[in-house]
């Protein structure tokens, strides 16, 4: 977990020679806090530097000259797909993906087993961990805190934000978001689910844990709806703690029975899910089914490796424009300052010149990391950090979008969007206060017309200009988004770099949330202001 401490390492595609390779713990560059060094970092620090409010006078900014370009664009783009093609030929596939589930669920603990089992954490690191939880009091999250850095993390025994590790099964090179579970922190949920390919659900098999799990208001549901809406079409579903209900081949066959008919109508395809018994504090049928017996009396199918090792690698949109969400801000002294994200569409290099949108700045590319490598390029389909300097830190903000200066994003404060109410009780009116989220941002926003109710199966408009919009239903809803000012301030709204869903998909979703819940995903069809 240990959100703000990301970027362990980030998602293996392709991406240009590597420069040098790093040591996990990361080096300092430049002066700036590399994302690998932010796990050291104070978490108040940390909290300040992603909300610009550092309020220290600025320092006297001596400008290295900017690094050169080593491709133009279209030696570029001919050199991304070249390595693409070689790397899906002959290397391990990237993956991403997020590990989702109820509170408890023991997403933590299967990582960490996991990652120890893979030989991602060692010795002296699990033993230290083991201590330190045994004096805490909190022994069984030993695996946990493999995971789990924060000191509050370890305290509470839960997950806030988002962590970020990478592990490496035979054909595959898989960049791991672990989600949090609880229902407070659900917005960095959506943040790492909008950088995930894959999703990996564990459920507690426990009696009373998976029904409070699955019933409404439990986070099973919301997480599956979540993900299915931002783009994630593969999920593995871990039924964790089946030493609890003894191994029990009926309990099991009872949660797949409940699960499967609610994946497919949250809109996954049958043939991109799949379903693993496992025990994970223990790490039976992990990497393989050796410590199972009670197991092995009924199961013999792939361990959770065998499916991990055959995710399906994202399609890679090299060439369209180039389109960066922030998802992390890392400040250090001086000048510049280093983000991390996913690239959702083109190819960056370093040298290049980017916009941050929203606002009028640009900064230049000094260095791309990928996988714990400084590389000098990097396509659609990697989780990157990227080093920028000749731009104030300041401009730098968690959610804005990092494009090229000739092909910028349309900045949104008004759109349509069509959306799928989720399980609600309250129906959505026009003139509802609402907020938008879109990556990892997240803006008030009204809703300003209900357009259409629509057909769910083929889109036909069923009643338009609706006076409510109730659950289940699919509609067309015209979006506004409102000041953030506080009262006195002068009135602006800052726009949503976003584009429809047909120009890109991965820019063109959003989910809207009322109150804490979640109550509609949907895409944008058309920004009108
Ligand atoms: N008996 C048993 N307990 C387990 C197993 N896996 C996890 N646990 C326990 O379940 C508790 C919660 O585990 P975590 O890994 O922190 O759960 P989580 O899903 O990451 O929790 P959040 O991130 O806070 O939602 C801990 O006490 C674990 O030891 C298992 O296979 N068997």
């Amino acid at each position: 977990m240990a959100a703000l401490s990301a970027a362990n390492s980030r998602a293996g595609t392709p991406s240009g020679t590597p420069a040098k390779k790093k040591g996990s713990a990361g080096g300092k560059v430049s002066g700036t806090a590399t994302p690998s060094k932010q796990r050291g970092m104070d978490q108040q620090q940390l909290d300040i530097s992603g909300l610009n409010l550092n309020s220290e006078p600025a320092a006297v900014i001596v400008e290295e000259p900017p690094p050169k370009l080593s491709f133009a664009r279209e030696a570029l783009l001919q050199e991304a797909k070249r390595a693409i093609e070689v790397s899906d030929r002959t290397g391990k596939k990237g993956v991403s993906i997020i590990v989702i589930g109820h509170v408890d669920a023991g997403k933590s603990t299967l990582m960490g087993r996991l990652l120890y089992d893979l030989g991602r954490l060692d010795e002296k690191t699990k033993r230290a961990n083991e201590r330190g939880s045994t004096n805490a009091g909190k022994s069984s999250f030993s695996w946990a805190w493999g995971l789990d850095g924060t000191l509050e993390e370890r305290e509470r025994g839960i997950t806030m934000d988002i962590a970020m590790q990478s592990l490496t099964t035979p054909h595959r090179q898989i960049t791991v978001l672990d989600a949090p579970g609880h229902k407070d922190f659900i917005p960095n949920m959506i943040s790492g689910a909008s950088q995930a390919d894959c999703a990996l659900l564990v459920i507690d098999s426990a009696v009373g844990e998976f029904e409070s799990g699955f019933e409404r208001g439990g986070q099973t549901r919301e997480h599956l709806l979540l993900v299915r809406s931002l783009g994630v079409s593969q999920v593995i579903v871990a039924v964790n703690k089946l030493d609890q209900v003894e191994w029990s081949k009926a309990r099991y066959d009872e949660i797949v029975g409940l699960i499967k008919p609610f994946l497919l109508q949250s809109g996954f395809h049958s043939s991109k899910t799949s379903f693993v018994p496992v025990g994970a504090y223990e790490g039976v049928n992990l990497l393989s089914l050796s410590d199972g017996t009670e197991l092995k009396a009924w199961y013999s199918g792939p361990t959770l490796v065998d499916l991990l090792d055959k995710l399906e690698p994202p399609a890679r949109d090299v060439d369209s424009p180039l389109r960066i969400p922030i998802a992390n801000v890392f400040k250090g002294q001086g000048q510049g300052a280093a983000v991390s994200g996913r690239i959702l569409s083109g190819v960056v290099q370093v040298g290049e010149k980017l916009r941050v949108l929203p606002g009028d700045e640009s900064g230049i590319v000094k260095s791309i990391e990928v996988e714990e490598e400084n590389v000098s390029w990097a396509a659609a389909g990697s989780n990157v950090n990227i080093q920028l300097t000749s731009i104030d830190p300041v401009n730098l903000i968690v959610g804005s979008v990092l494009c090229p200066p000739t092909d910028l994003v349309p900045l949104a404060t008004s759109f349509v969007a069509r959306v799928i109410v989720f399980d609600i009780q309250v129906p959505i009116t026009a003139g509802s206060s609402i907020e938008v989220y879109h990556h990892s941002r997240d803006v008030p926003a009204t809703t300003t017309k209900l357009l259409a109710t629509l057909d769910r199966s083929n889109g036909k408009v069923i009643k338009a200009n609706p006076r409510v919009v109730a659950k289940g239903a699919s509609a067309e809803l015209q979006l506004t988004l409102r000041s953030t000012a506080v009262s006195g301030a002068q009135s602006v709204v800052r726009g949503i770099p976003m584009e429809p869903f047909s120009a890109n998909k991965d820019m063109g979703r959003i989910l809207i949330r009322r109150g804490g819940e979640t109550i509609a995903a949907g895409i944008v069809l058309e920004i009108t202001r």
